[in-house]
């Protein structure tokens, strides 16, 4: 399979980069006249499929809005995964896992194993089992033709204690999981897979070296605060390799399909002004 970097860069020049974030809120079923069950999950997850799938360039589904159904969502979650690339559309999956380097193992073999039902086009992965310790998850992405998008600065203010912490050789944690990055998609063109995770939310990052060779999947626009328009401010000349998610701030217009096509345009005609100014 084409890495990953190679096609989320061809659907982000040809759809634009905003991801919407499948999350399956109980409350967000209910403002839609779901019930919080099943059926309620599966009509909400297809609708936003359905809606979106031709526009969008990523849906980012959030695992756990799936597995608090048991085995039962996560069927829904495969066929929603299912759906969404058989219609074109990249799947990040977002399940922010991260153990030791033999589990790991068995994660990566969940997501990005080709033949596996929950095969997603990139992985969000938690790094605070030290980076090393995701190499399982590395090697079979390049194997695979997925990626993975590691958790380097957060967009919740908890984050900072872990990811603004001073290493003894001086640089914070949050730049050490963005140096490792850059390593990882050293030479790739037109940009590696191996991305990070940066909020939206955090304000001028000029402090940090962002400039990975990867995607900077950027959460936090819409129901956490920040707007598509902080995003120059935030990000500087990385900002041409941000993905933002938005998952409330979309999800709230539906189920209404014109309602959240709307929404997502309206995001997206905001981000490519915001990116191109
Ligand atoms: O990895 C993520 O996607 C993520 C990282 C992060 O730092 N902050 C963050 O909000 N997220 C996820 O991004 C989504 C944000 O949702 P909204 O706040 O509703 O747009 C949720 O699915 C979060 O789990």
């Amino acid at each position: 399979m084409t890495p990953f970097g190679t096609r989320l860069r061809a659907a982000m020049d040809a759809r634009g980069p905003l991801c919407v974030g499948i999350d399956p809120h109980a409350a967000l079923l209910s403002s839609w006249g779901l019930n919080d069950d099943i059926a309620g999950l599966e009509t909400f997850s297809r609708t936003v499929v359905e809606a979106l799938a031709d526009s969008v360039a990523v849906f980012k589904p959030q695992a756990a809005f799936f597995e608090r159904f048991g085995s039962k969502g996560i069927a829904v979650l495969e066929r929603t995964v299912a759906d969404a690339r058989a219609a074109g559309t990249l799947v990040v999956m977002d399940a922010k896992r991260g153990d030791i380097g033999s589990t790991m193992a068995a994660y990566a073999q969940t997501f990005l194993e080709p033949s596996s039902p929950l095969f997603s086009d990139a992985l969000t992965v938690s790094p605070y089992l030290g980076y090393g310790s995701l190499e399982p998850a590395v090697d079979l992405a390049r194997r695979s033709g997925a990626g993975l998008f590691v958790l380097a600065l957060t967009s919740n203010p908890e984050g900072a204690e872990v990811q603004r912490a001073v290493r003894e050789d001086g640089r914070t944690i949050g730049a050490t999981m963005l140096g490792h990055l850059a390593r990882e998609n050293a030479g790739a063109s037109p940009m590696g897979s191996f991305g990070a995770v940066v909020g939206a939310t955090l304000g001028d990052l000029s402090s940090f070296d962002l400039d990975i060779n990867g995607p900077l999947l950027a959460p936090g626009i819409g129901a956490q605060g920040a707007t598509a328009a902080d995003l120059p401010a935030v990000f500087g000349p990385a900002v041409r390799n941000v993905v933002p998610n938005v998952s409330r701030g979309v999800l709230k217009h539906g189920p209404d399909a014109a309602a959240l096509r709307a929404s997502a345009t309206r995001f997206a005609d905001e981000i490519r002004a915001a990116v191109s100014a």
